[in-house]
């Protein structure tokens, strides 16, 4: 028993839902997991995200090496026990962080050279000391360290990253070791390019992981040609391992990335949105902020079963959204990301009574009414 495995029980086209398996508990696939990038999901208390549907939560490791720094988590017993979060955690590697990041970087084969945006120190990632960082967290799920090209670039700068990606996928692996109940999740990339992505994806097939992830997306390229990557790239990976799709999104993106067989998601949006006053609903985007909620004593939204919905009316969250309370964001936050982890059940239903289809068309004629 390796203590982690995937099963899947039933699609529709080319959307999936099933249940991957892991020593801290089952996640539901197509599943989304909340970004809880310095060792909490800000604005929620652990039990707040457990009660919003979450099956597991992402930390990063850039962060946690940089403060509280991964030996010291270590020391006082993993990032479970932490942070207060005994479901499942995926981390991911550094290397994305660190070039959207972190200061003064270079880039060669061993790693990546960086200054920290904290305090400036010096801080060296390479596949080994990433590993190393992720097991001294304790997280269930491991991401290769790789290197994401920011797009659009050229096809031949591409290509040179992925194949740096894929020689370090190999050290990731090696490195890894063997963790019984812990999985090595490999991490596709190769830009918009198909020829490029099969490399990818055979190459990682070649070395073998519990997991593969669409990397290199969500990096600026819109939700179109994310959406032509997606109609050939999770094709091209095992199709009896979890598929995970890094960094995404707005929820019309996530509908279409479980529409083309995606099986996991992560990002900061519900959460952040929620600080900032966007308030993800059934009929769409509202601004909280906007004079017009100042004296509406409706709910957020009638559907949604959270705190935010169930006691407070759009006047209270208008105020205390303008007046900068704390309640604003931690109300907000919960609320948004309740909304994220309907979808995804709503999806999962869907999909096992062979009605997504039904269930799109509903998603986007909801979103279409306005008037919110
Ligand atoms: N608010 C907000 C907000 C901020 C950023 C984003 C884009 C996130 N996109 C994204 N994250 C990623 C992480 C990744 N990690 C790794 N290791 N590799 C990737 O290729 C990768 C690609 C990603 N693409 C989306 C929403
Ligand atoms: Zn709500």
């Amino acid at each position: 028993m390796t203590g982690f495995s995937f099963s899947l029980s039933a699609t529709d086209g080319k959307a999936r839902t099933g249940a991957i398996t892991t020593l801290r508990g089952t996640i539901r696939t197509p599943a989304f997991m909340p970004v809880g990038t310095a060792a909490t999901v800000k604005a929620m208390l652990p039990e707040s995200v457990a009660a919003t549907g979450a099956d597991i939560l992402l930390g990063n490791t850039y962060h946690l090496m940089l403060r509280p720094g991964a030996e010291r988590v270590d020391r006082l017993g993993g990032l479970h026990e932490f942070m207060n979060w005994s479901k499942p955690i995926l981390t991911d590697s550094g290397g994305f962080q660190v070039m959207s990041l972190a200061g003064l970087r270079k880039l060669t084969e061993e790693g990546v050279a960086f200054k920290s945006h904290i305090d400036g120190s010096r801080h060296m990632l390479t596949p080994e000391r990433s590993m190393e960082i992720q097991r001294l967290l304790g997280s269930d799920i491991v991401m290769c360290f790789d290197e994401c090209p920011a797009l659009p670039a050229e096809e031949k700068a591409v290509a040179e990253s992925m194949r740096l990606s894929m020689r370090w996928a190999q050290r990731s692996r090696d490195a890894f070791g063997d963790r019984p109940g812990h999985a090595l999740f490999g991490i596709q990339q190769g830009g918009v390019t198909r020829d490029l992505r099969a490399e990818s994806a055979e190459a990682l097939q070649e070395i073998g992981f519990d997991g593969y992830a669409v990397g290199g997306l969500a990096v600026g390229e819109g939700q179109e040609i994310m959406f032509d990557v997606l109609d050939f790239a999770p094709d091209m990976l095992p199709v009896d391992k979890p598929r995970y799709l890094m960094g995404v999104g707005k929820p019309d993106d996530i509908v279409g990335a479980v529409k083309r067989g995606i099986d996991m998601m992560d990002c900061v949006l519900p959460s952040r949105s929620g600080r900032t006053g966007q308030v993800f609903t059934r009929r769409g985007v509202v601004n909280i902020k906007n004079a017009r909620h100042a004296d509406d004593p409706r709910p957020l939204d009638e559907g949604c079963s959270c705190p935010a919905c169930r006691g407070y009316s759009r006047a209270y969250l208008h105020h205390v959204f303008r007046a900068q309370e704390m309640i604003s964001g931690m109300l907000l936050t919960w609320h948004n990301l309740q909304y994220y982890q309907d979808l995804m059940a709503g999806m999962r239903e869907a999909i096992a009574a062979g009605t997504f289809c039904d269930w799109e068309n509903q998603f986007h004629a909801d979103r279409a009414l306005g008037d919110i």
